[in-house]
């Protein structure tokens, strides 16, 4: 994969002050990957997103697009690279279509081939109806799409795409992931998201980022595997039944666990093999000897919420351990 890849970064480092934001940060991105970038706020992906794309100078470590390193030869490096930043900056008083003639004249495009690209970016993201119109005048969605034009104007081969469905609506977030999804074939895409199904829908690989280091990159399945839910058995029954089931699989052999969640009349019963353990058959033939009625029953494939929480730090975390290391 190493060779093929289109966005290689090697040691990426970037400090403010003596606060090291990014700290050896190393991937590669090929041709038909789509990487996300998942990590807590402040975790580091917008500055290791701003070095990949070359707008913010590392303080060490490599980055090369398409083979190009951005630093020793910037302008031919950016030619084969989209760039969505963190809430767009756009000219707001420009139409969408001058903005997009702007952006097209930026990147080397005049006459007929800059018409055309402006008018397939702008179809893509189904900006067509207000191509005329000042961006000031546009809604968060629709100017979240003028940054999405402006990314593929010149159709590069890598596309850097900060949140991209930040503050869309459903729809709209829809749209975007197809998009997302066609060009993703023929491009390397790394993007960022908070959105965890949006990783397991479109994401080939993930990264989890947490304090300016990888501590995590595989795909959604094998991160997914890395959950303690990953094989855990998922059994609903009627809630009046369940102080009775969970006294019949108590001694079930190879379980170690379980956990019961109660709504809406129902209970779920959440039970955690031993290691390498199948306890499905053993577990659906004591509850059927009770005459209990299972509602559902199924295997997990494992939680990427539950392996995110487990890898990263969190706010509340830093401030409960802080509050704890004053009162010591
Ligand atoms: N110009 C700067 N000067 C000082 N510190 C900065 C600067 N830019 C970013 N940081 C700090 O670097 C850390 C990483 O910020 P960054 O924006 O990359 O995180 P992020 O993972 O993108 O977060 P979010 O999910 O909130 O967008 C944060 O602690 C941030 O405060």
């Amino acid at each position: 994969m190493h060779e093929n890849s289109l966005i290689k970064a090697r040691g990426l480092s970037r400090a403010f002050g003596p606060f090291l934001a990014v700290d050896g940060l190393s991937l590669d991105v090929g041709k038909g990957e789509v990487l996300g970038f998942l990590g807590p706020n402040g975790a580091g992906k917008t500055t290791s997103m701003k070095m990949l794309t070359g707008f913010l100078p590392a303080t060490a470590g490599d980055v090369e697009i398409c083979g190009i390193d951005i630093k020793k030869n910037p302008v031919a490096a950016r030619r084969h690279l989209g760039y969505l930043p963190e809430g767009a900056p756009l000219y707001d008083d420009m139409t969408v279509d001058a903005f997009l003639h702007f952006i097209a004249r930026a990147r080397g495009l005049a006459g007929d081939a800059a018409d055309r690209a402006c008018q397939r970016a702008a179809r893509a993201v189904n900006l067509l109806s207000v191509l005329g119109q000042p961006i000031d005048t546009l809604s968060k969605g629709y100017r979240r799409r003028v940054g999405l034009a402006q990314a593929i104007v010149h159709d590069p081969d890598v596309l850097i795409l900060d949140e991209p469905t930040d503050g869309l609506d459903p729809n709209q977030k829809y749209e975007v992931r197809r998009l997302i999804e066609q060009m993703a074939p023929h491009k390397a895409i790394l993007i960022s998201t908070h959105v965890l199904e949006e990783v397991e829908a479109l994401c080939t690989r993930a990264v989890i980022i947490d304090r300016g280091r990888i501590v995590a990159d595989g795909t959604p399945s094998e991160l997914k595997s890395r959950s303690r839910y990953h094989h855990a058995l998922m059994i609903e029954i009627d809630e009046k039944d369940a102080a009775q089931s969970r006294a019949a699989l108590a001694d079930l052999p190879g379980l170690s666990d379980i956990e019961q969640l109660d709504g809406h009349g129902l209970s779920r019963l959440t039970l955690f093999p031993e290691k390498g353990g199948d306890i499905l058959d053993a577990a659906r033939q004591r509850l059927g000897d009770q005459g209990i009625m299972i509602r559902q029953i199924s295997l997990e494939a494992g939680r990427l919420d539950d392996v995110f929480r487990a890898l990263t730090h969190n706010d509340l975390e830093q401030t409960r351990i802080s509050t704890t290391e004053d009162a010591a």
